[in-house]
């Protein structure tokens, strides 16, 4: 890791420090689908995949928001970025409604896909980062000592000007990660960052947000199947089943009740994973 301090933020919280940075109230999503009912005729099904979640997550927290397939998870991020309306419930992240304020919202959130890349395939990875500079409107000084520290502290420096088709998953997924910081957001949200990565990438990757996150005070977000994930980095675990909350509270009161890795274990695999 980097001798150098992370950069200052560029603007300051929306919120006092006191408040919520992500307050859900009653959060719920049903999706609506029309199924075969009889040879002609279909009727709407509705399916609950987030049902009633209350969620408050203080700035600076690190949270495993964990839960078999199918859980909820994802379309509980979903929400809380802005891509998916509620059907019911309130919502407010970094001071926002994330479907009212959807694009004053993403100046202050950032996303990884530890799946999918949001990065362009064919060009250089960092031109990737200076079209994200456009994108956000990142001052260039600004960009300039992001860029500089992430490359550092992620060691982007040998392969910053291949095209990310030709990169690892390790060395596009530390990009992947850059680009969602580039901008300073206060809260991120990373759904699987070290899912395929090898024993050192995931290292190199859990070192890298828990300082990021110690440092800056960027509230975190983590979606994972890694107990070591957890272990190394969560102080609070929450976790879903059916679109429900069925666990909210310390990794330690968590463990003192049960081996956590039985309780992960158990937790996925209900679903084969
Ligand atoms: N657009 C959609 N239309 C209908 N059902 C959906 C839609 N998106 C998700 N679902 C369903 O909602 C439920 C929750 O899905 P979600 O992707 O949030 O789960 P998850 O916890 O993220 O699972 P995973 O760990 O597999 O990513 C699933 O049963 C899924 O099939």
């Amino acid at each position: 890791m980097p001798s150098q301090p992370l950069p200052d933020r560029a603007e300051p919280p929306t919120n006092p420090p006191t408040d919520p940075v992500i307050l859900a109230e009653g959060l719920t999503k049903v999706f609506s689908s029309r199924a075969r009912a009889g040879r002609l005729r279909r009727e709407r099904v509705d399916f609950t995949a987030v049902d009633a979640i209350d969620l408050r997550v203080a700035p600076g927290e690190l949270v495993g928001y964990i839960g078999p397939n199918g859980a909820g998870k994802s379309t509980t991020i979903k929400m809380l970025t802005g891509i998916l309306t509620p059907s019911s419930g309130t919502l407010r992240v970094a001071g926002y409604d994330p479907q009212r304020d959807r694009v004053k919202l993403a100046r202050r959130i950032g996303v990884v896909f530890g799946q999918r890349t949001t990065l362009w395939w064919d060009l250089p990875l960092r031109d990737s980062f200076t079209l994200l500079q456009r994108l956000y409107r990142i001052p260039p000084a600004r960009f300039a000592e992001n860029l500089a520290f992430y490359t550092e502290a992620l060691d982007l420096g040998p392969f910053l000007d291949r095209p990310v088709r030709q990169l690892s998953l390790g060395q596009r997924m530390r990009g992947d990660i850059t680009a969602a910081l580039l901008h300073d957001p206060a809260v991120v949200y990373l759904d699987e960052p070290t899912i395929g990565l090898d024993v050192v990438s995931k290292h190199a990757v859990r070192e890298f947000l828990r300082d990021l996150n110690l440092r800056t005070g960027t509230t975190i977000l983590l979606t994972t199947h890694d107990v070591d994930d957890i272990e190394r980095l969560c102080s609070r675990v929450v976790a879903i089943d059916h679109g429900r909350v069925t666990y909210d509270g310390s990794l330690e009161a968590l463990r003192a009740e049960r081996d956590l890795e039985t309780v992960v274990r158990e937790l996925y695999s209900r679903q084969g994973v």
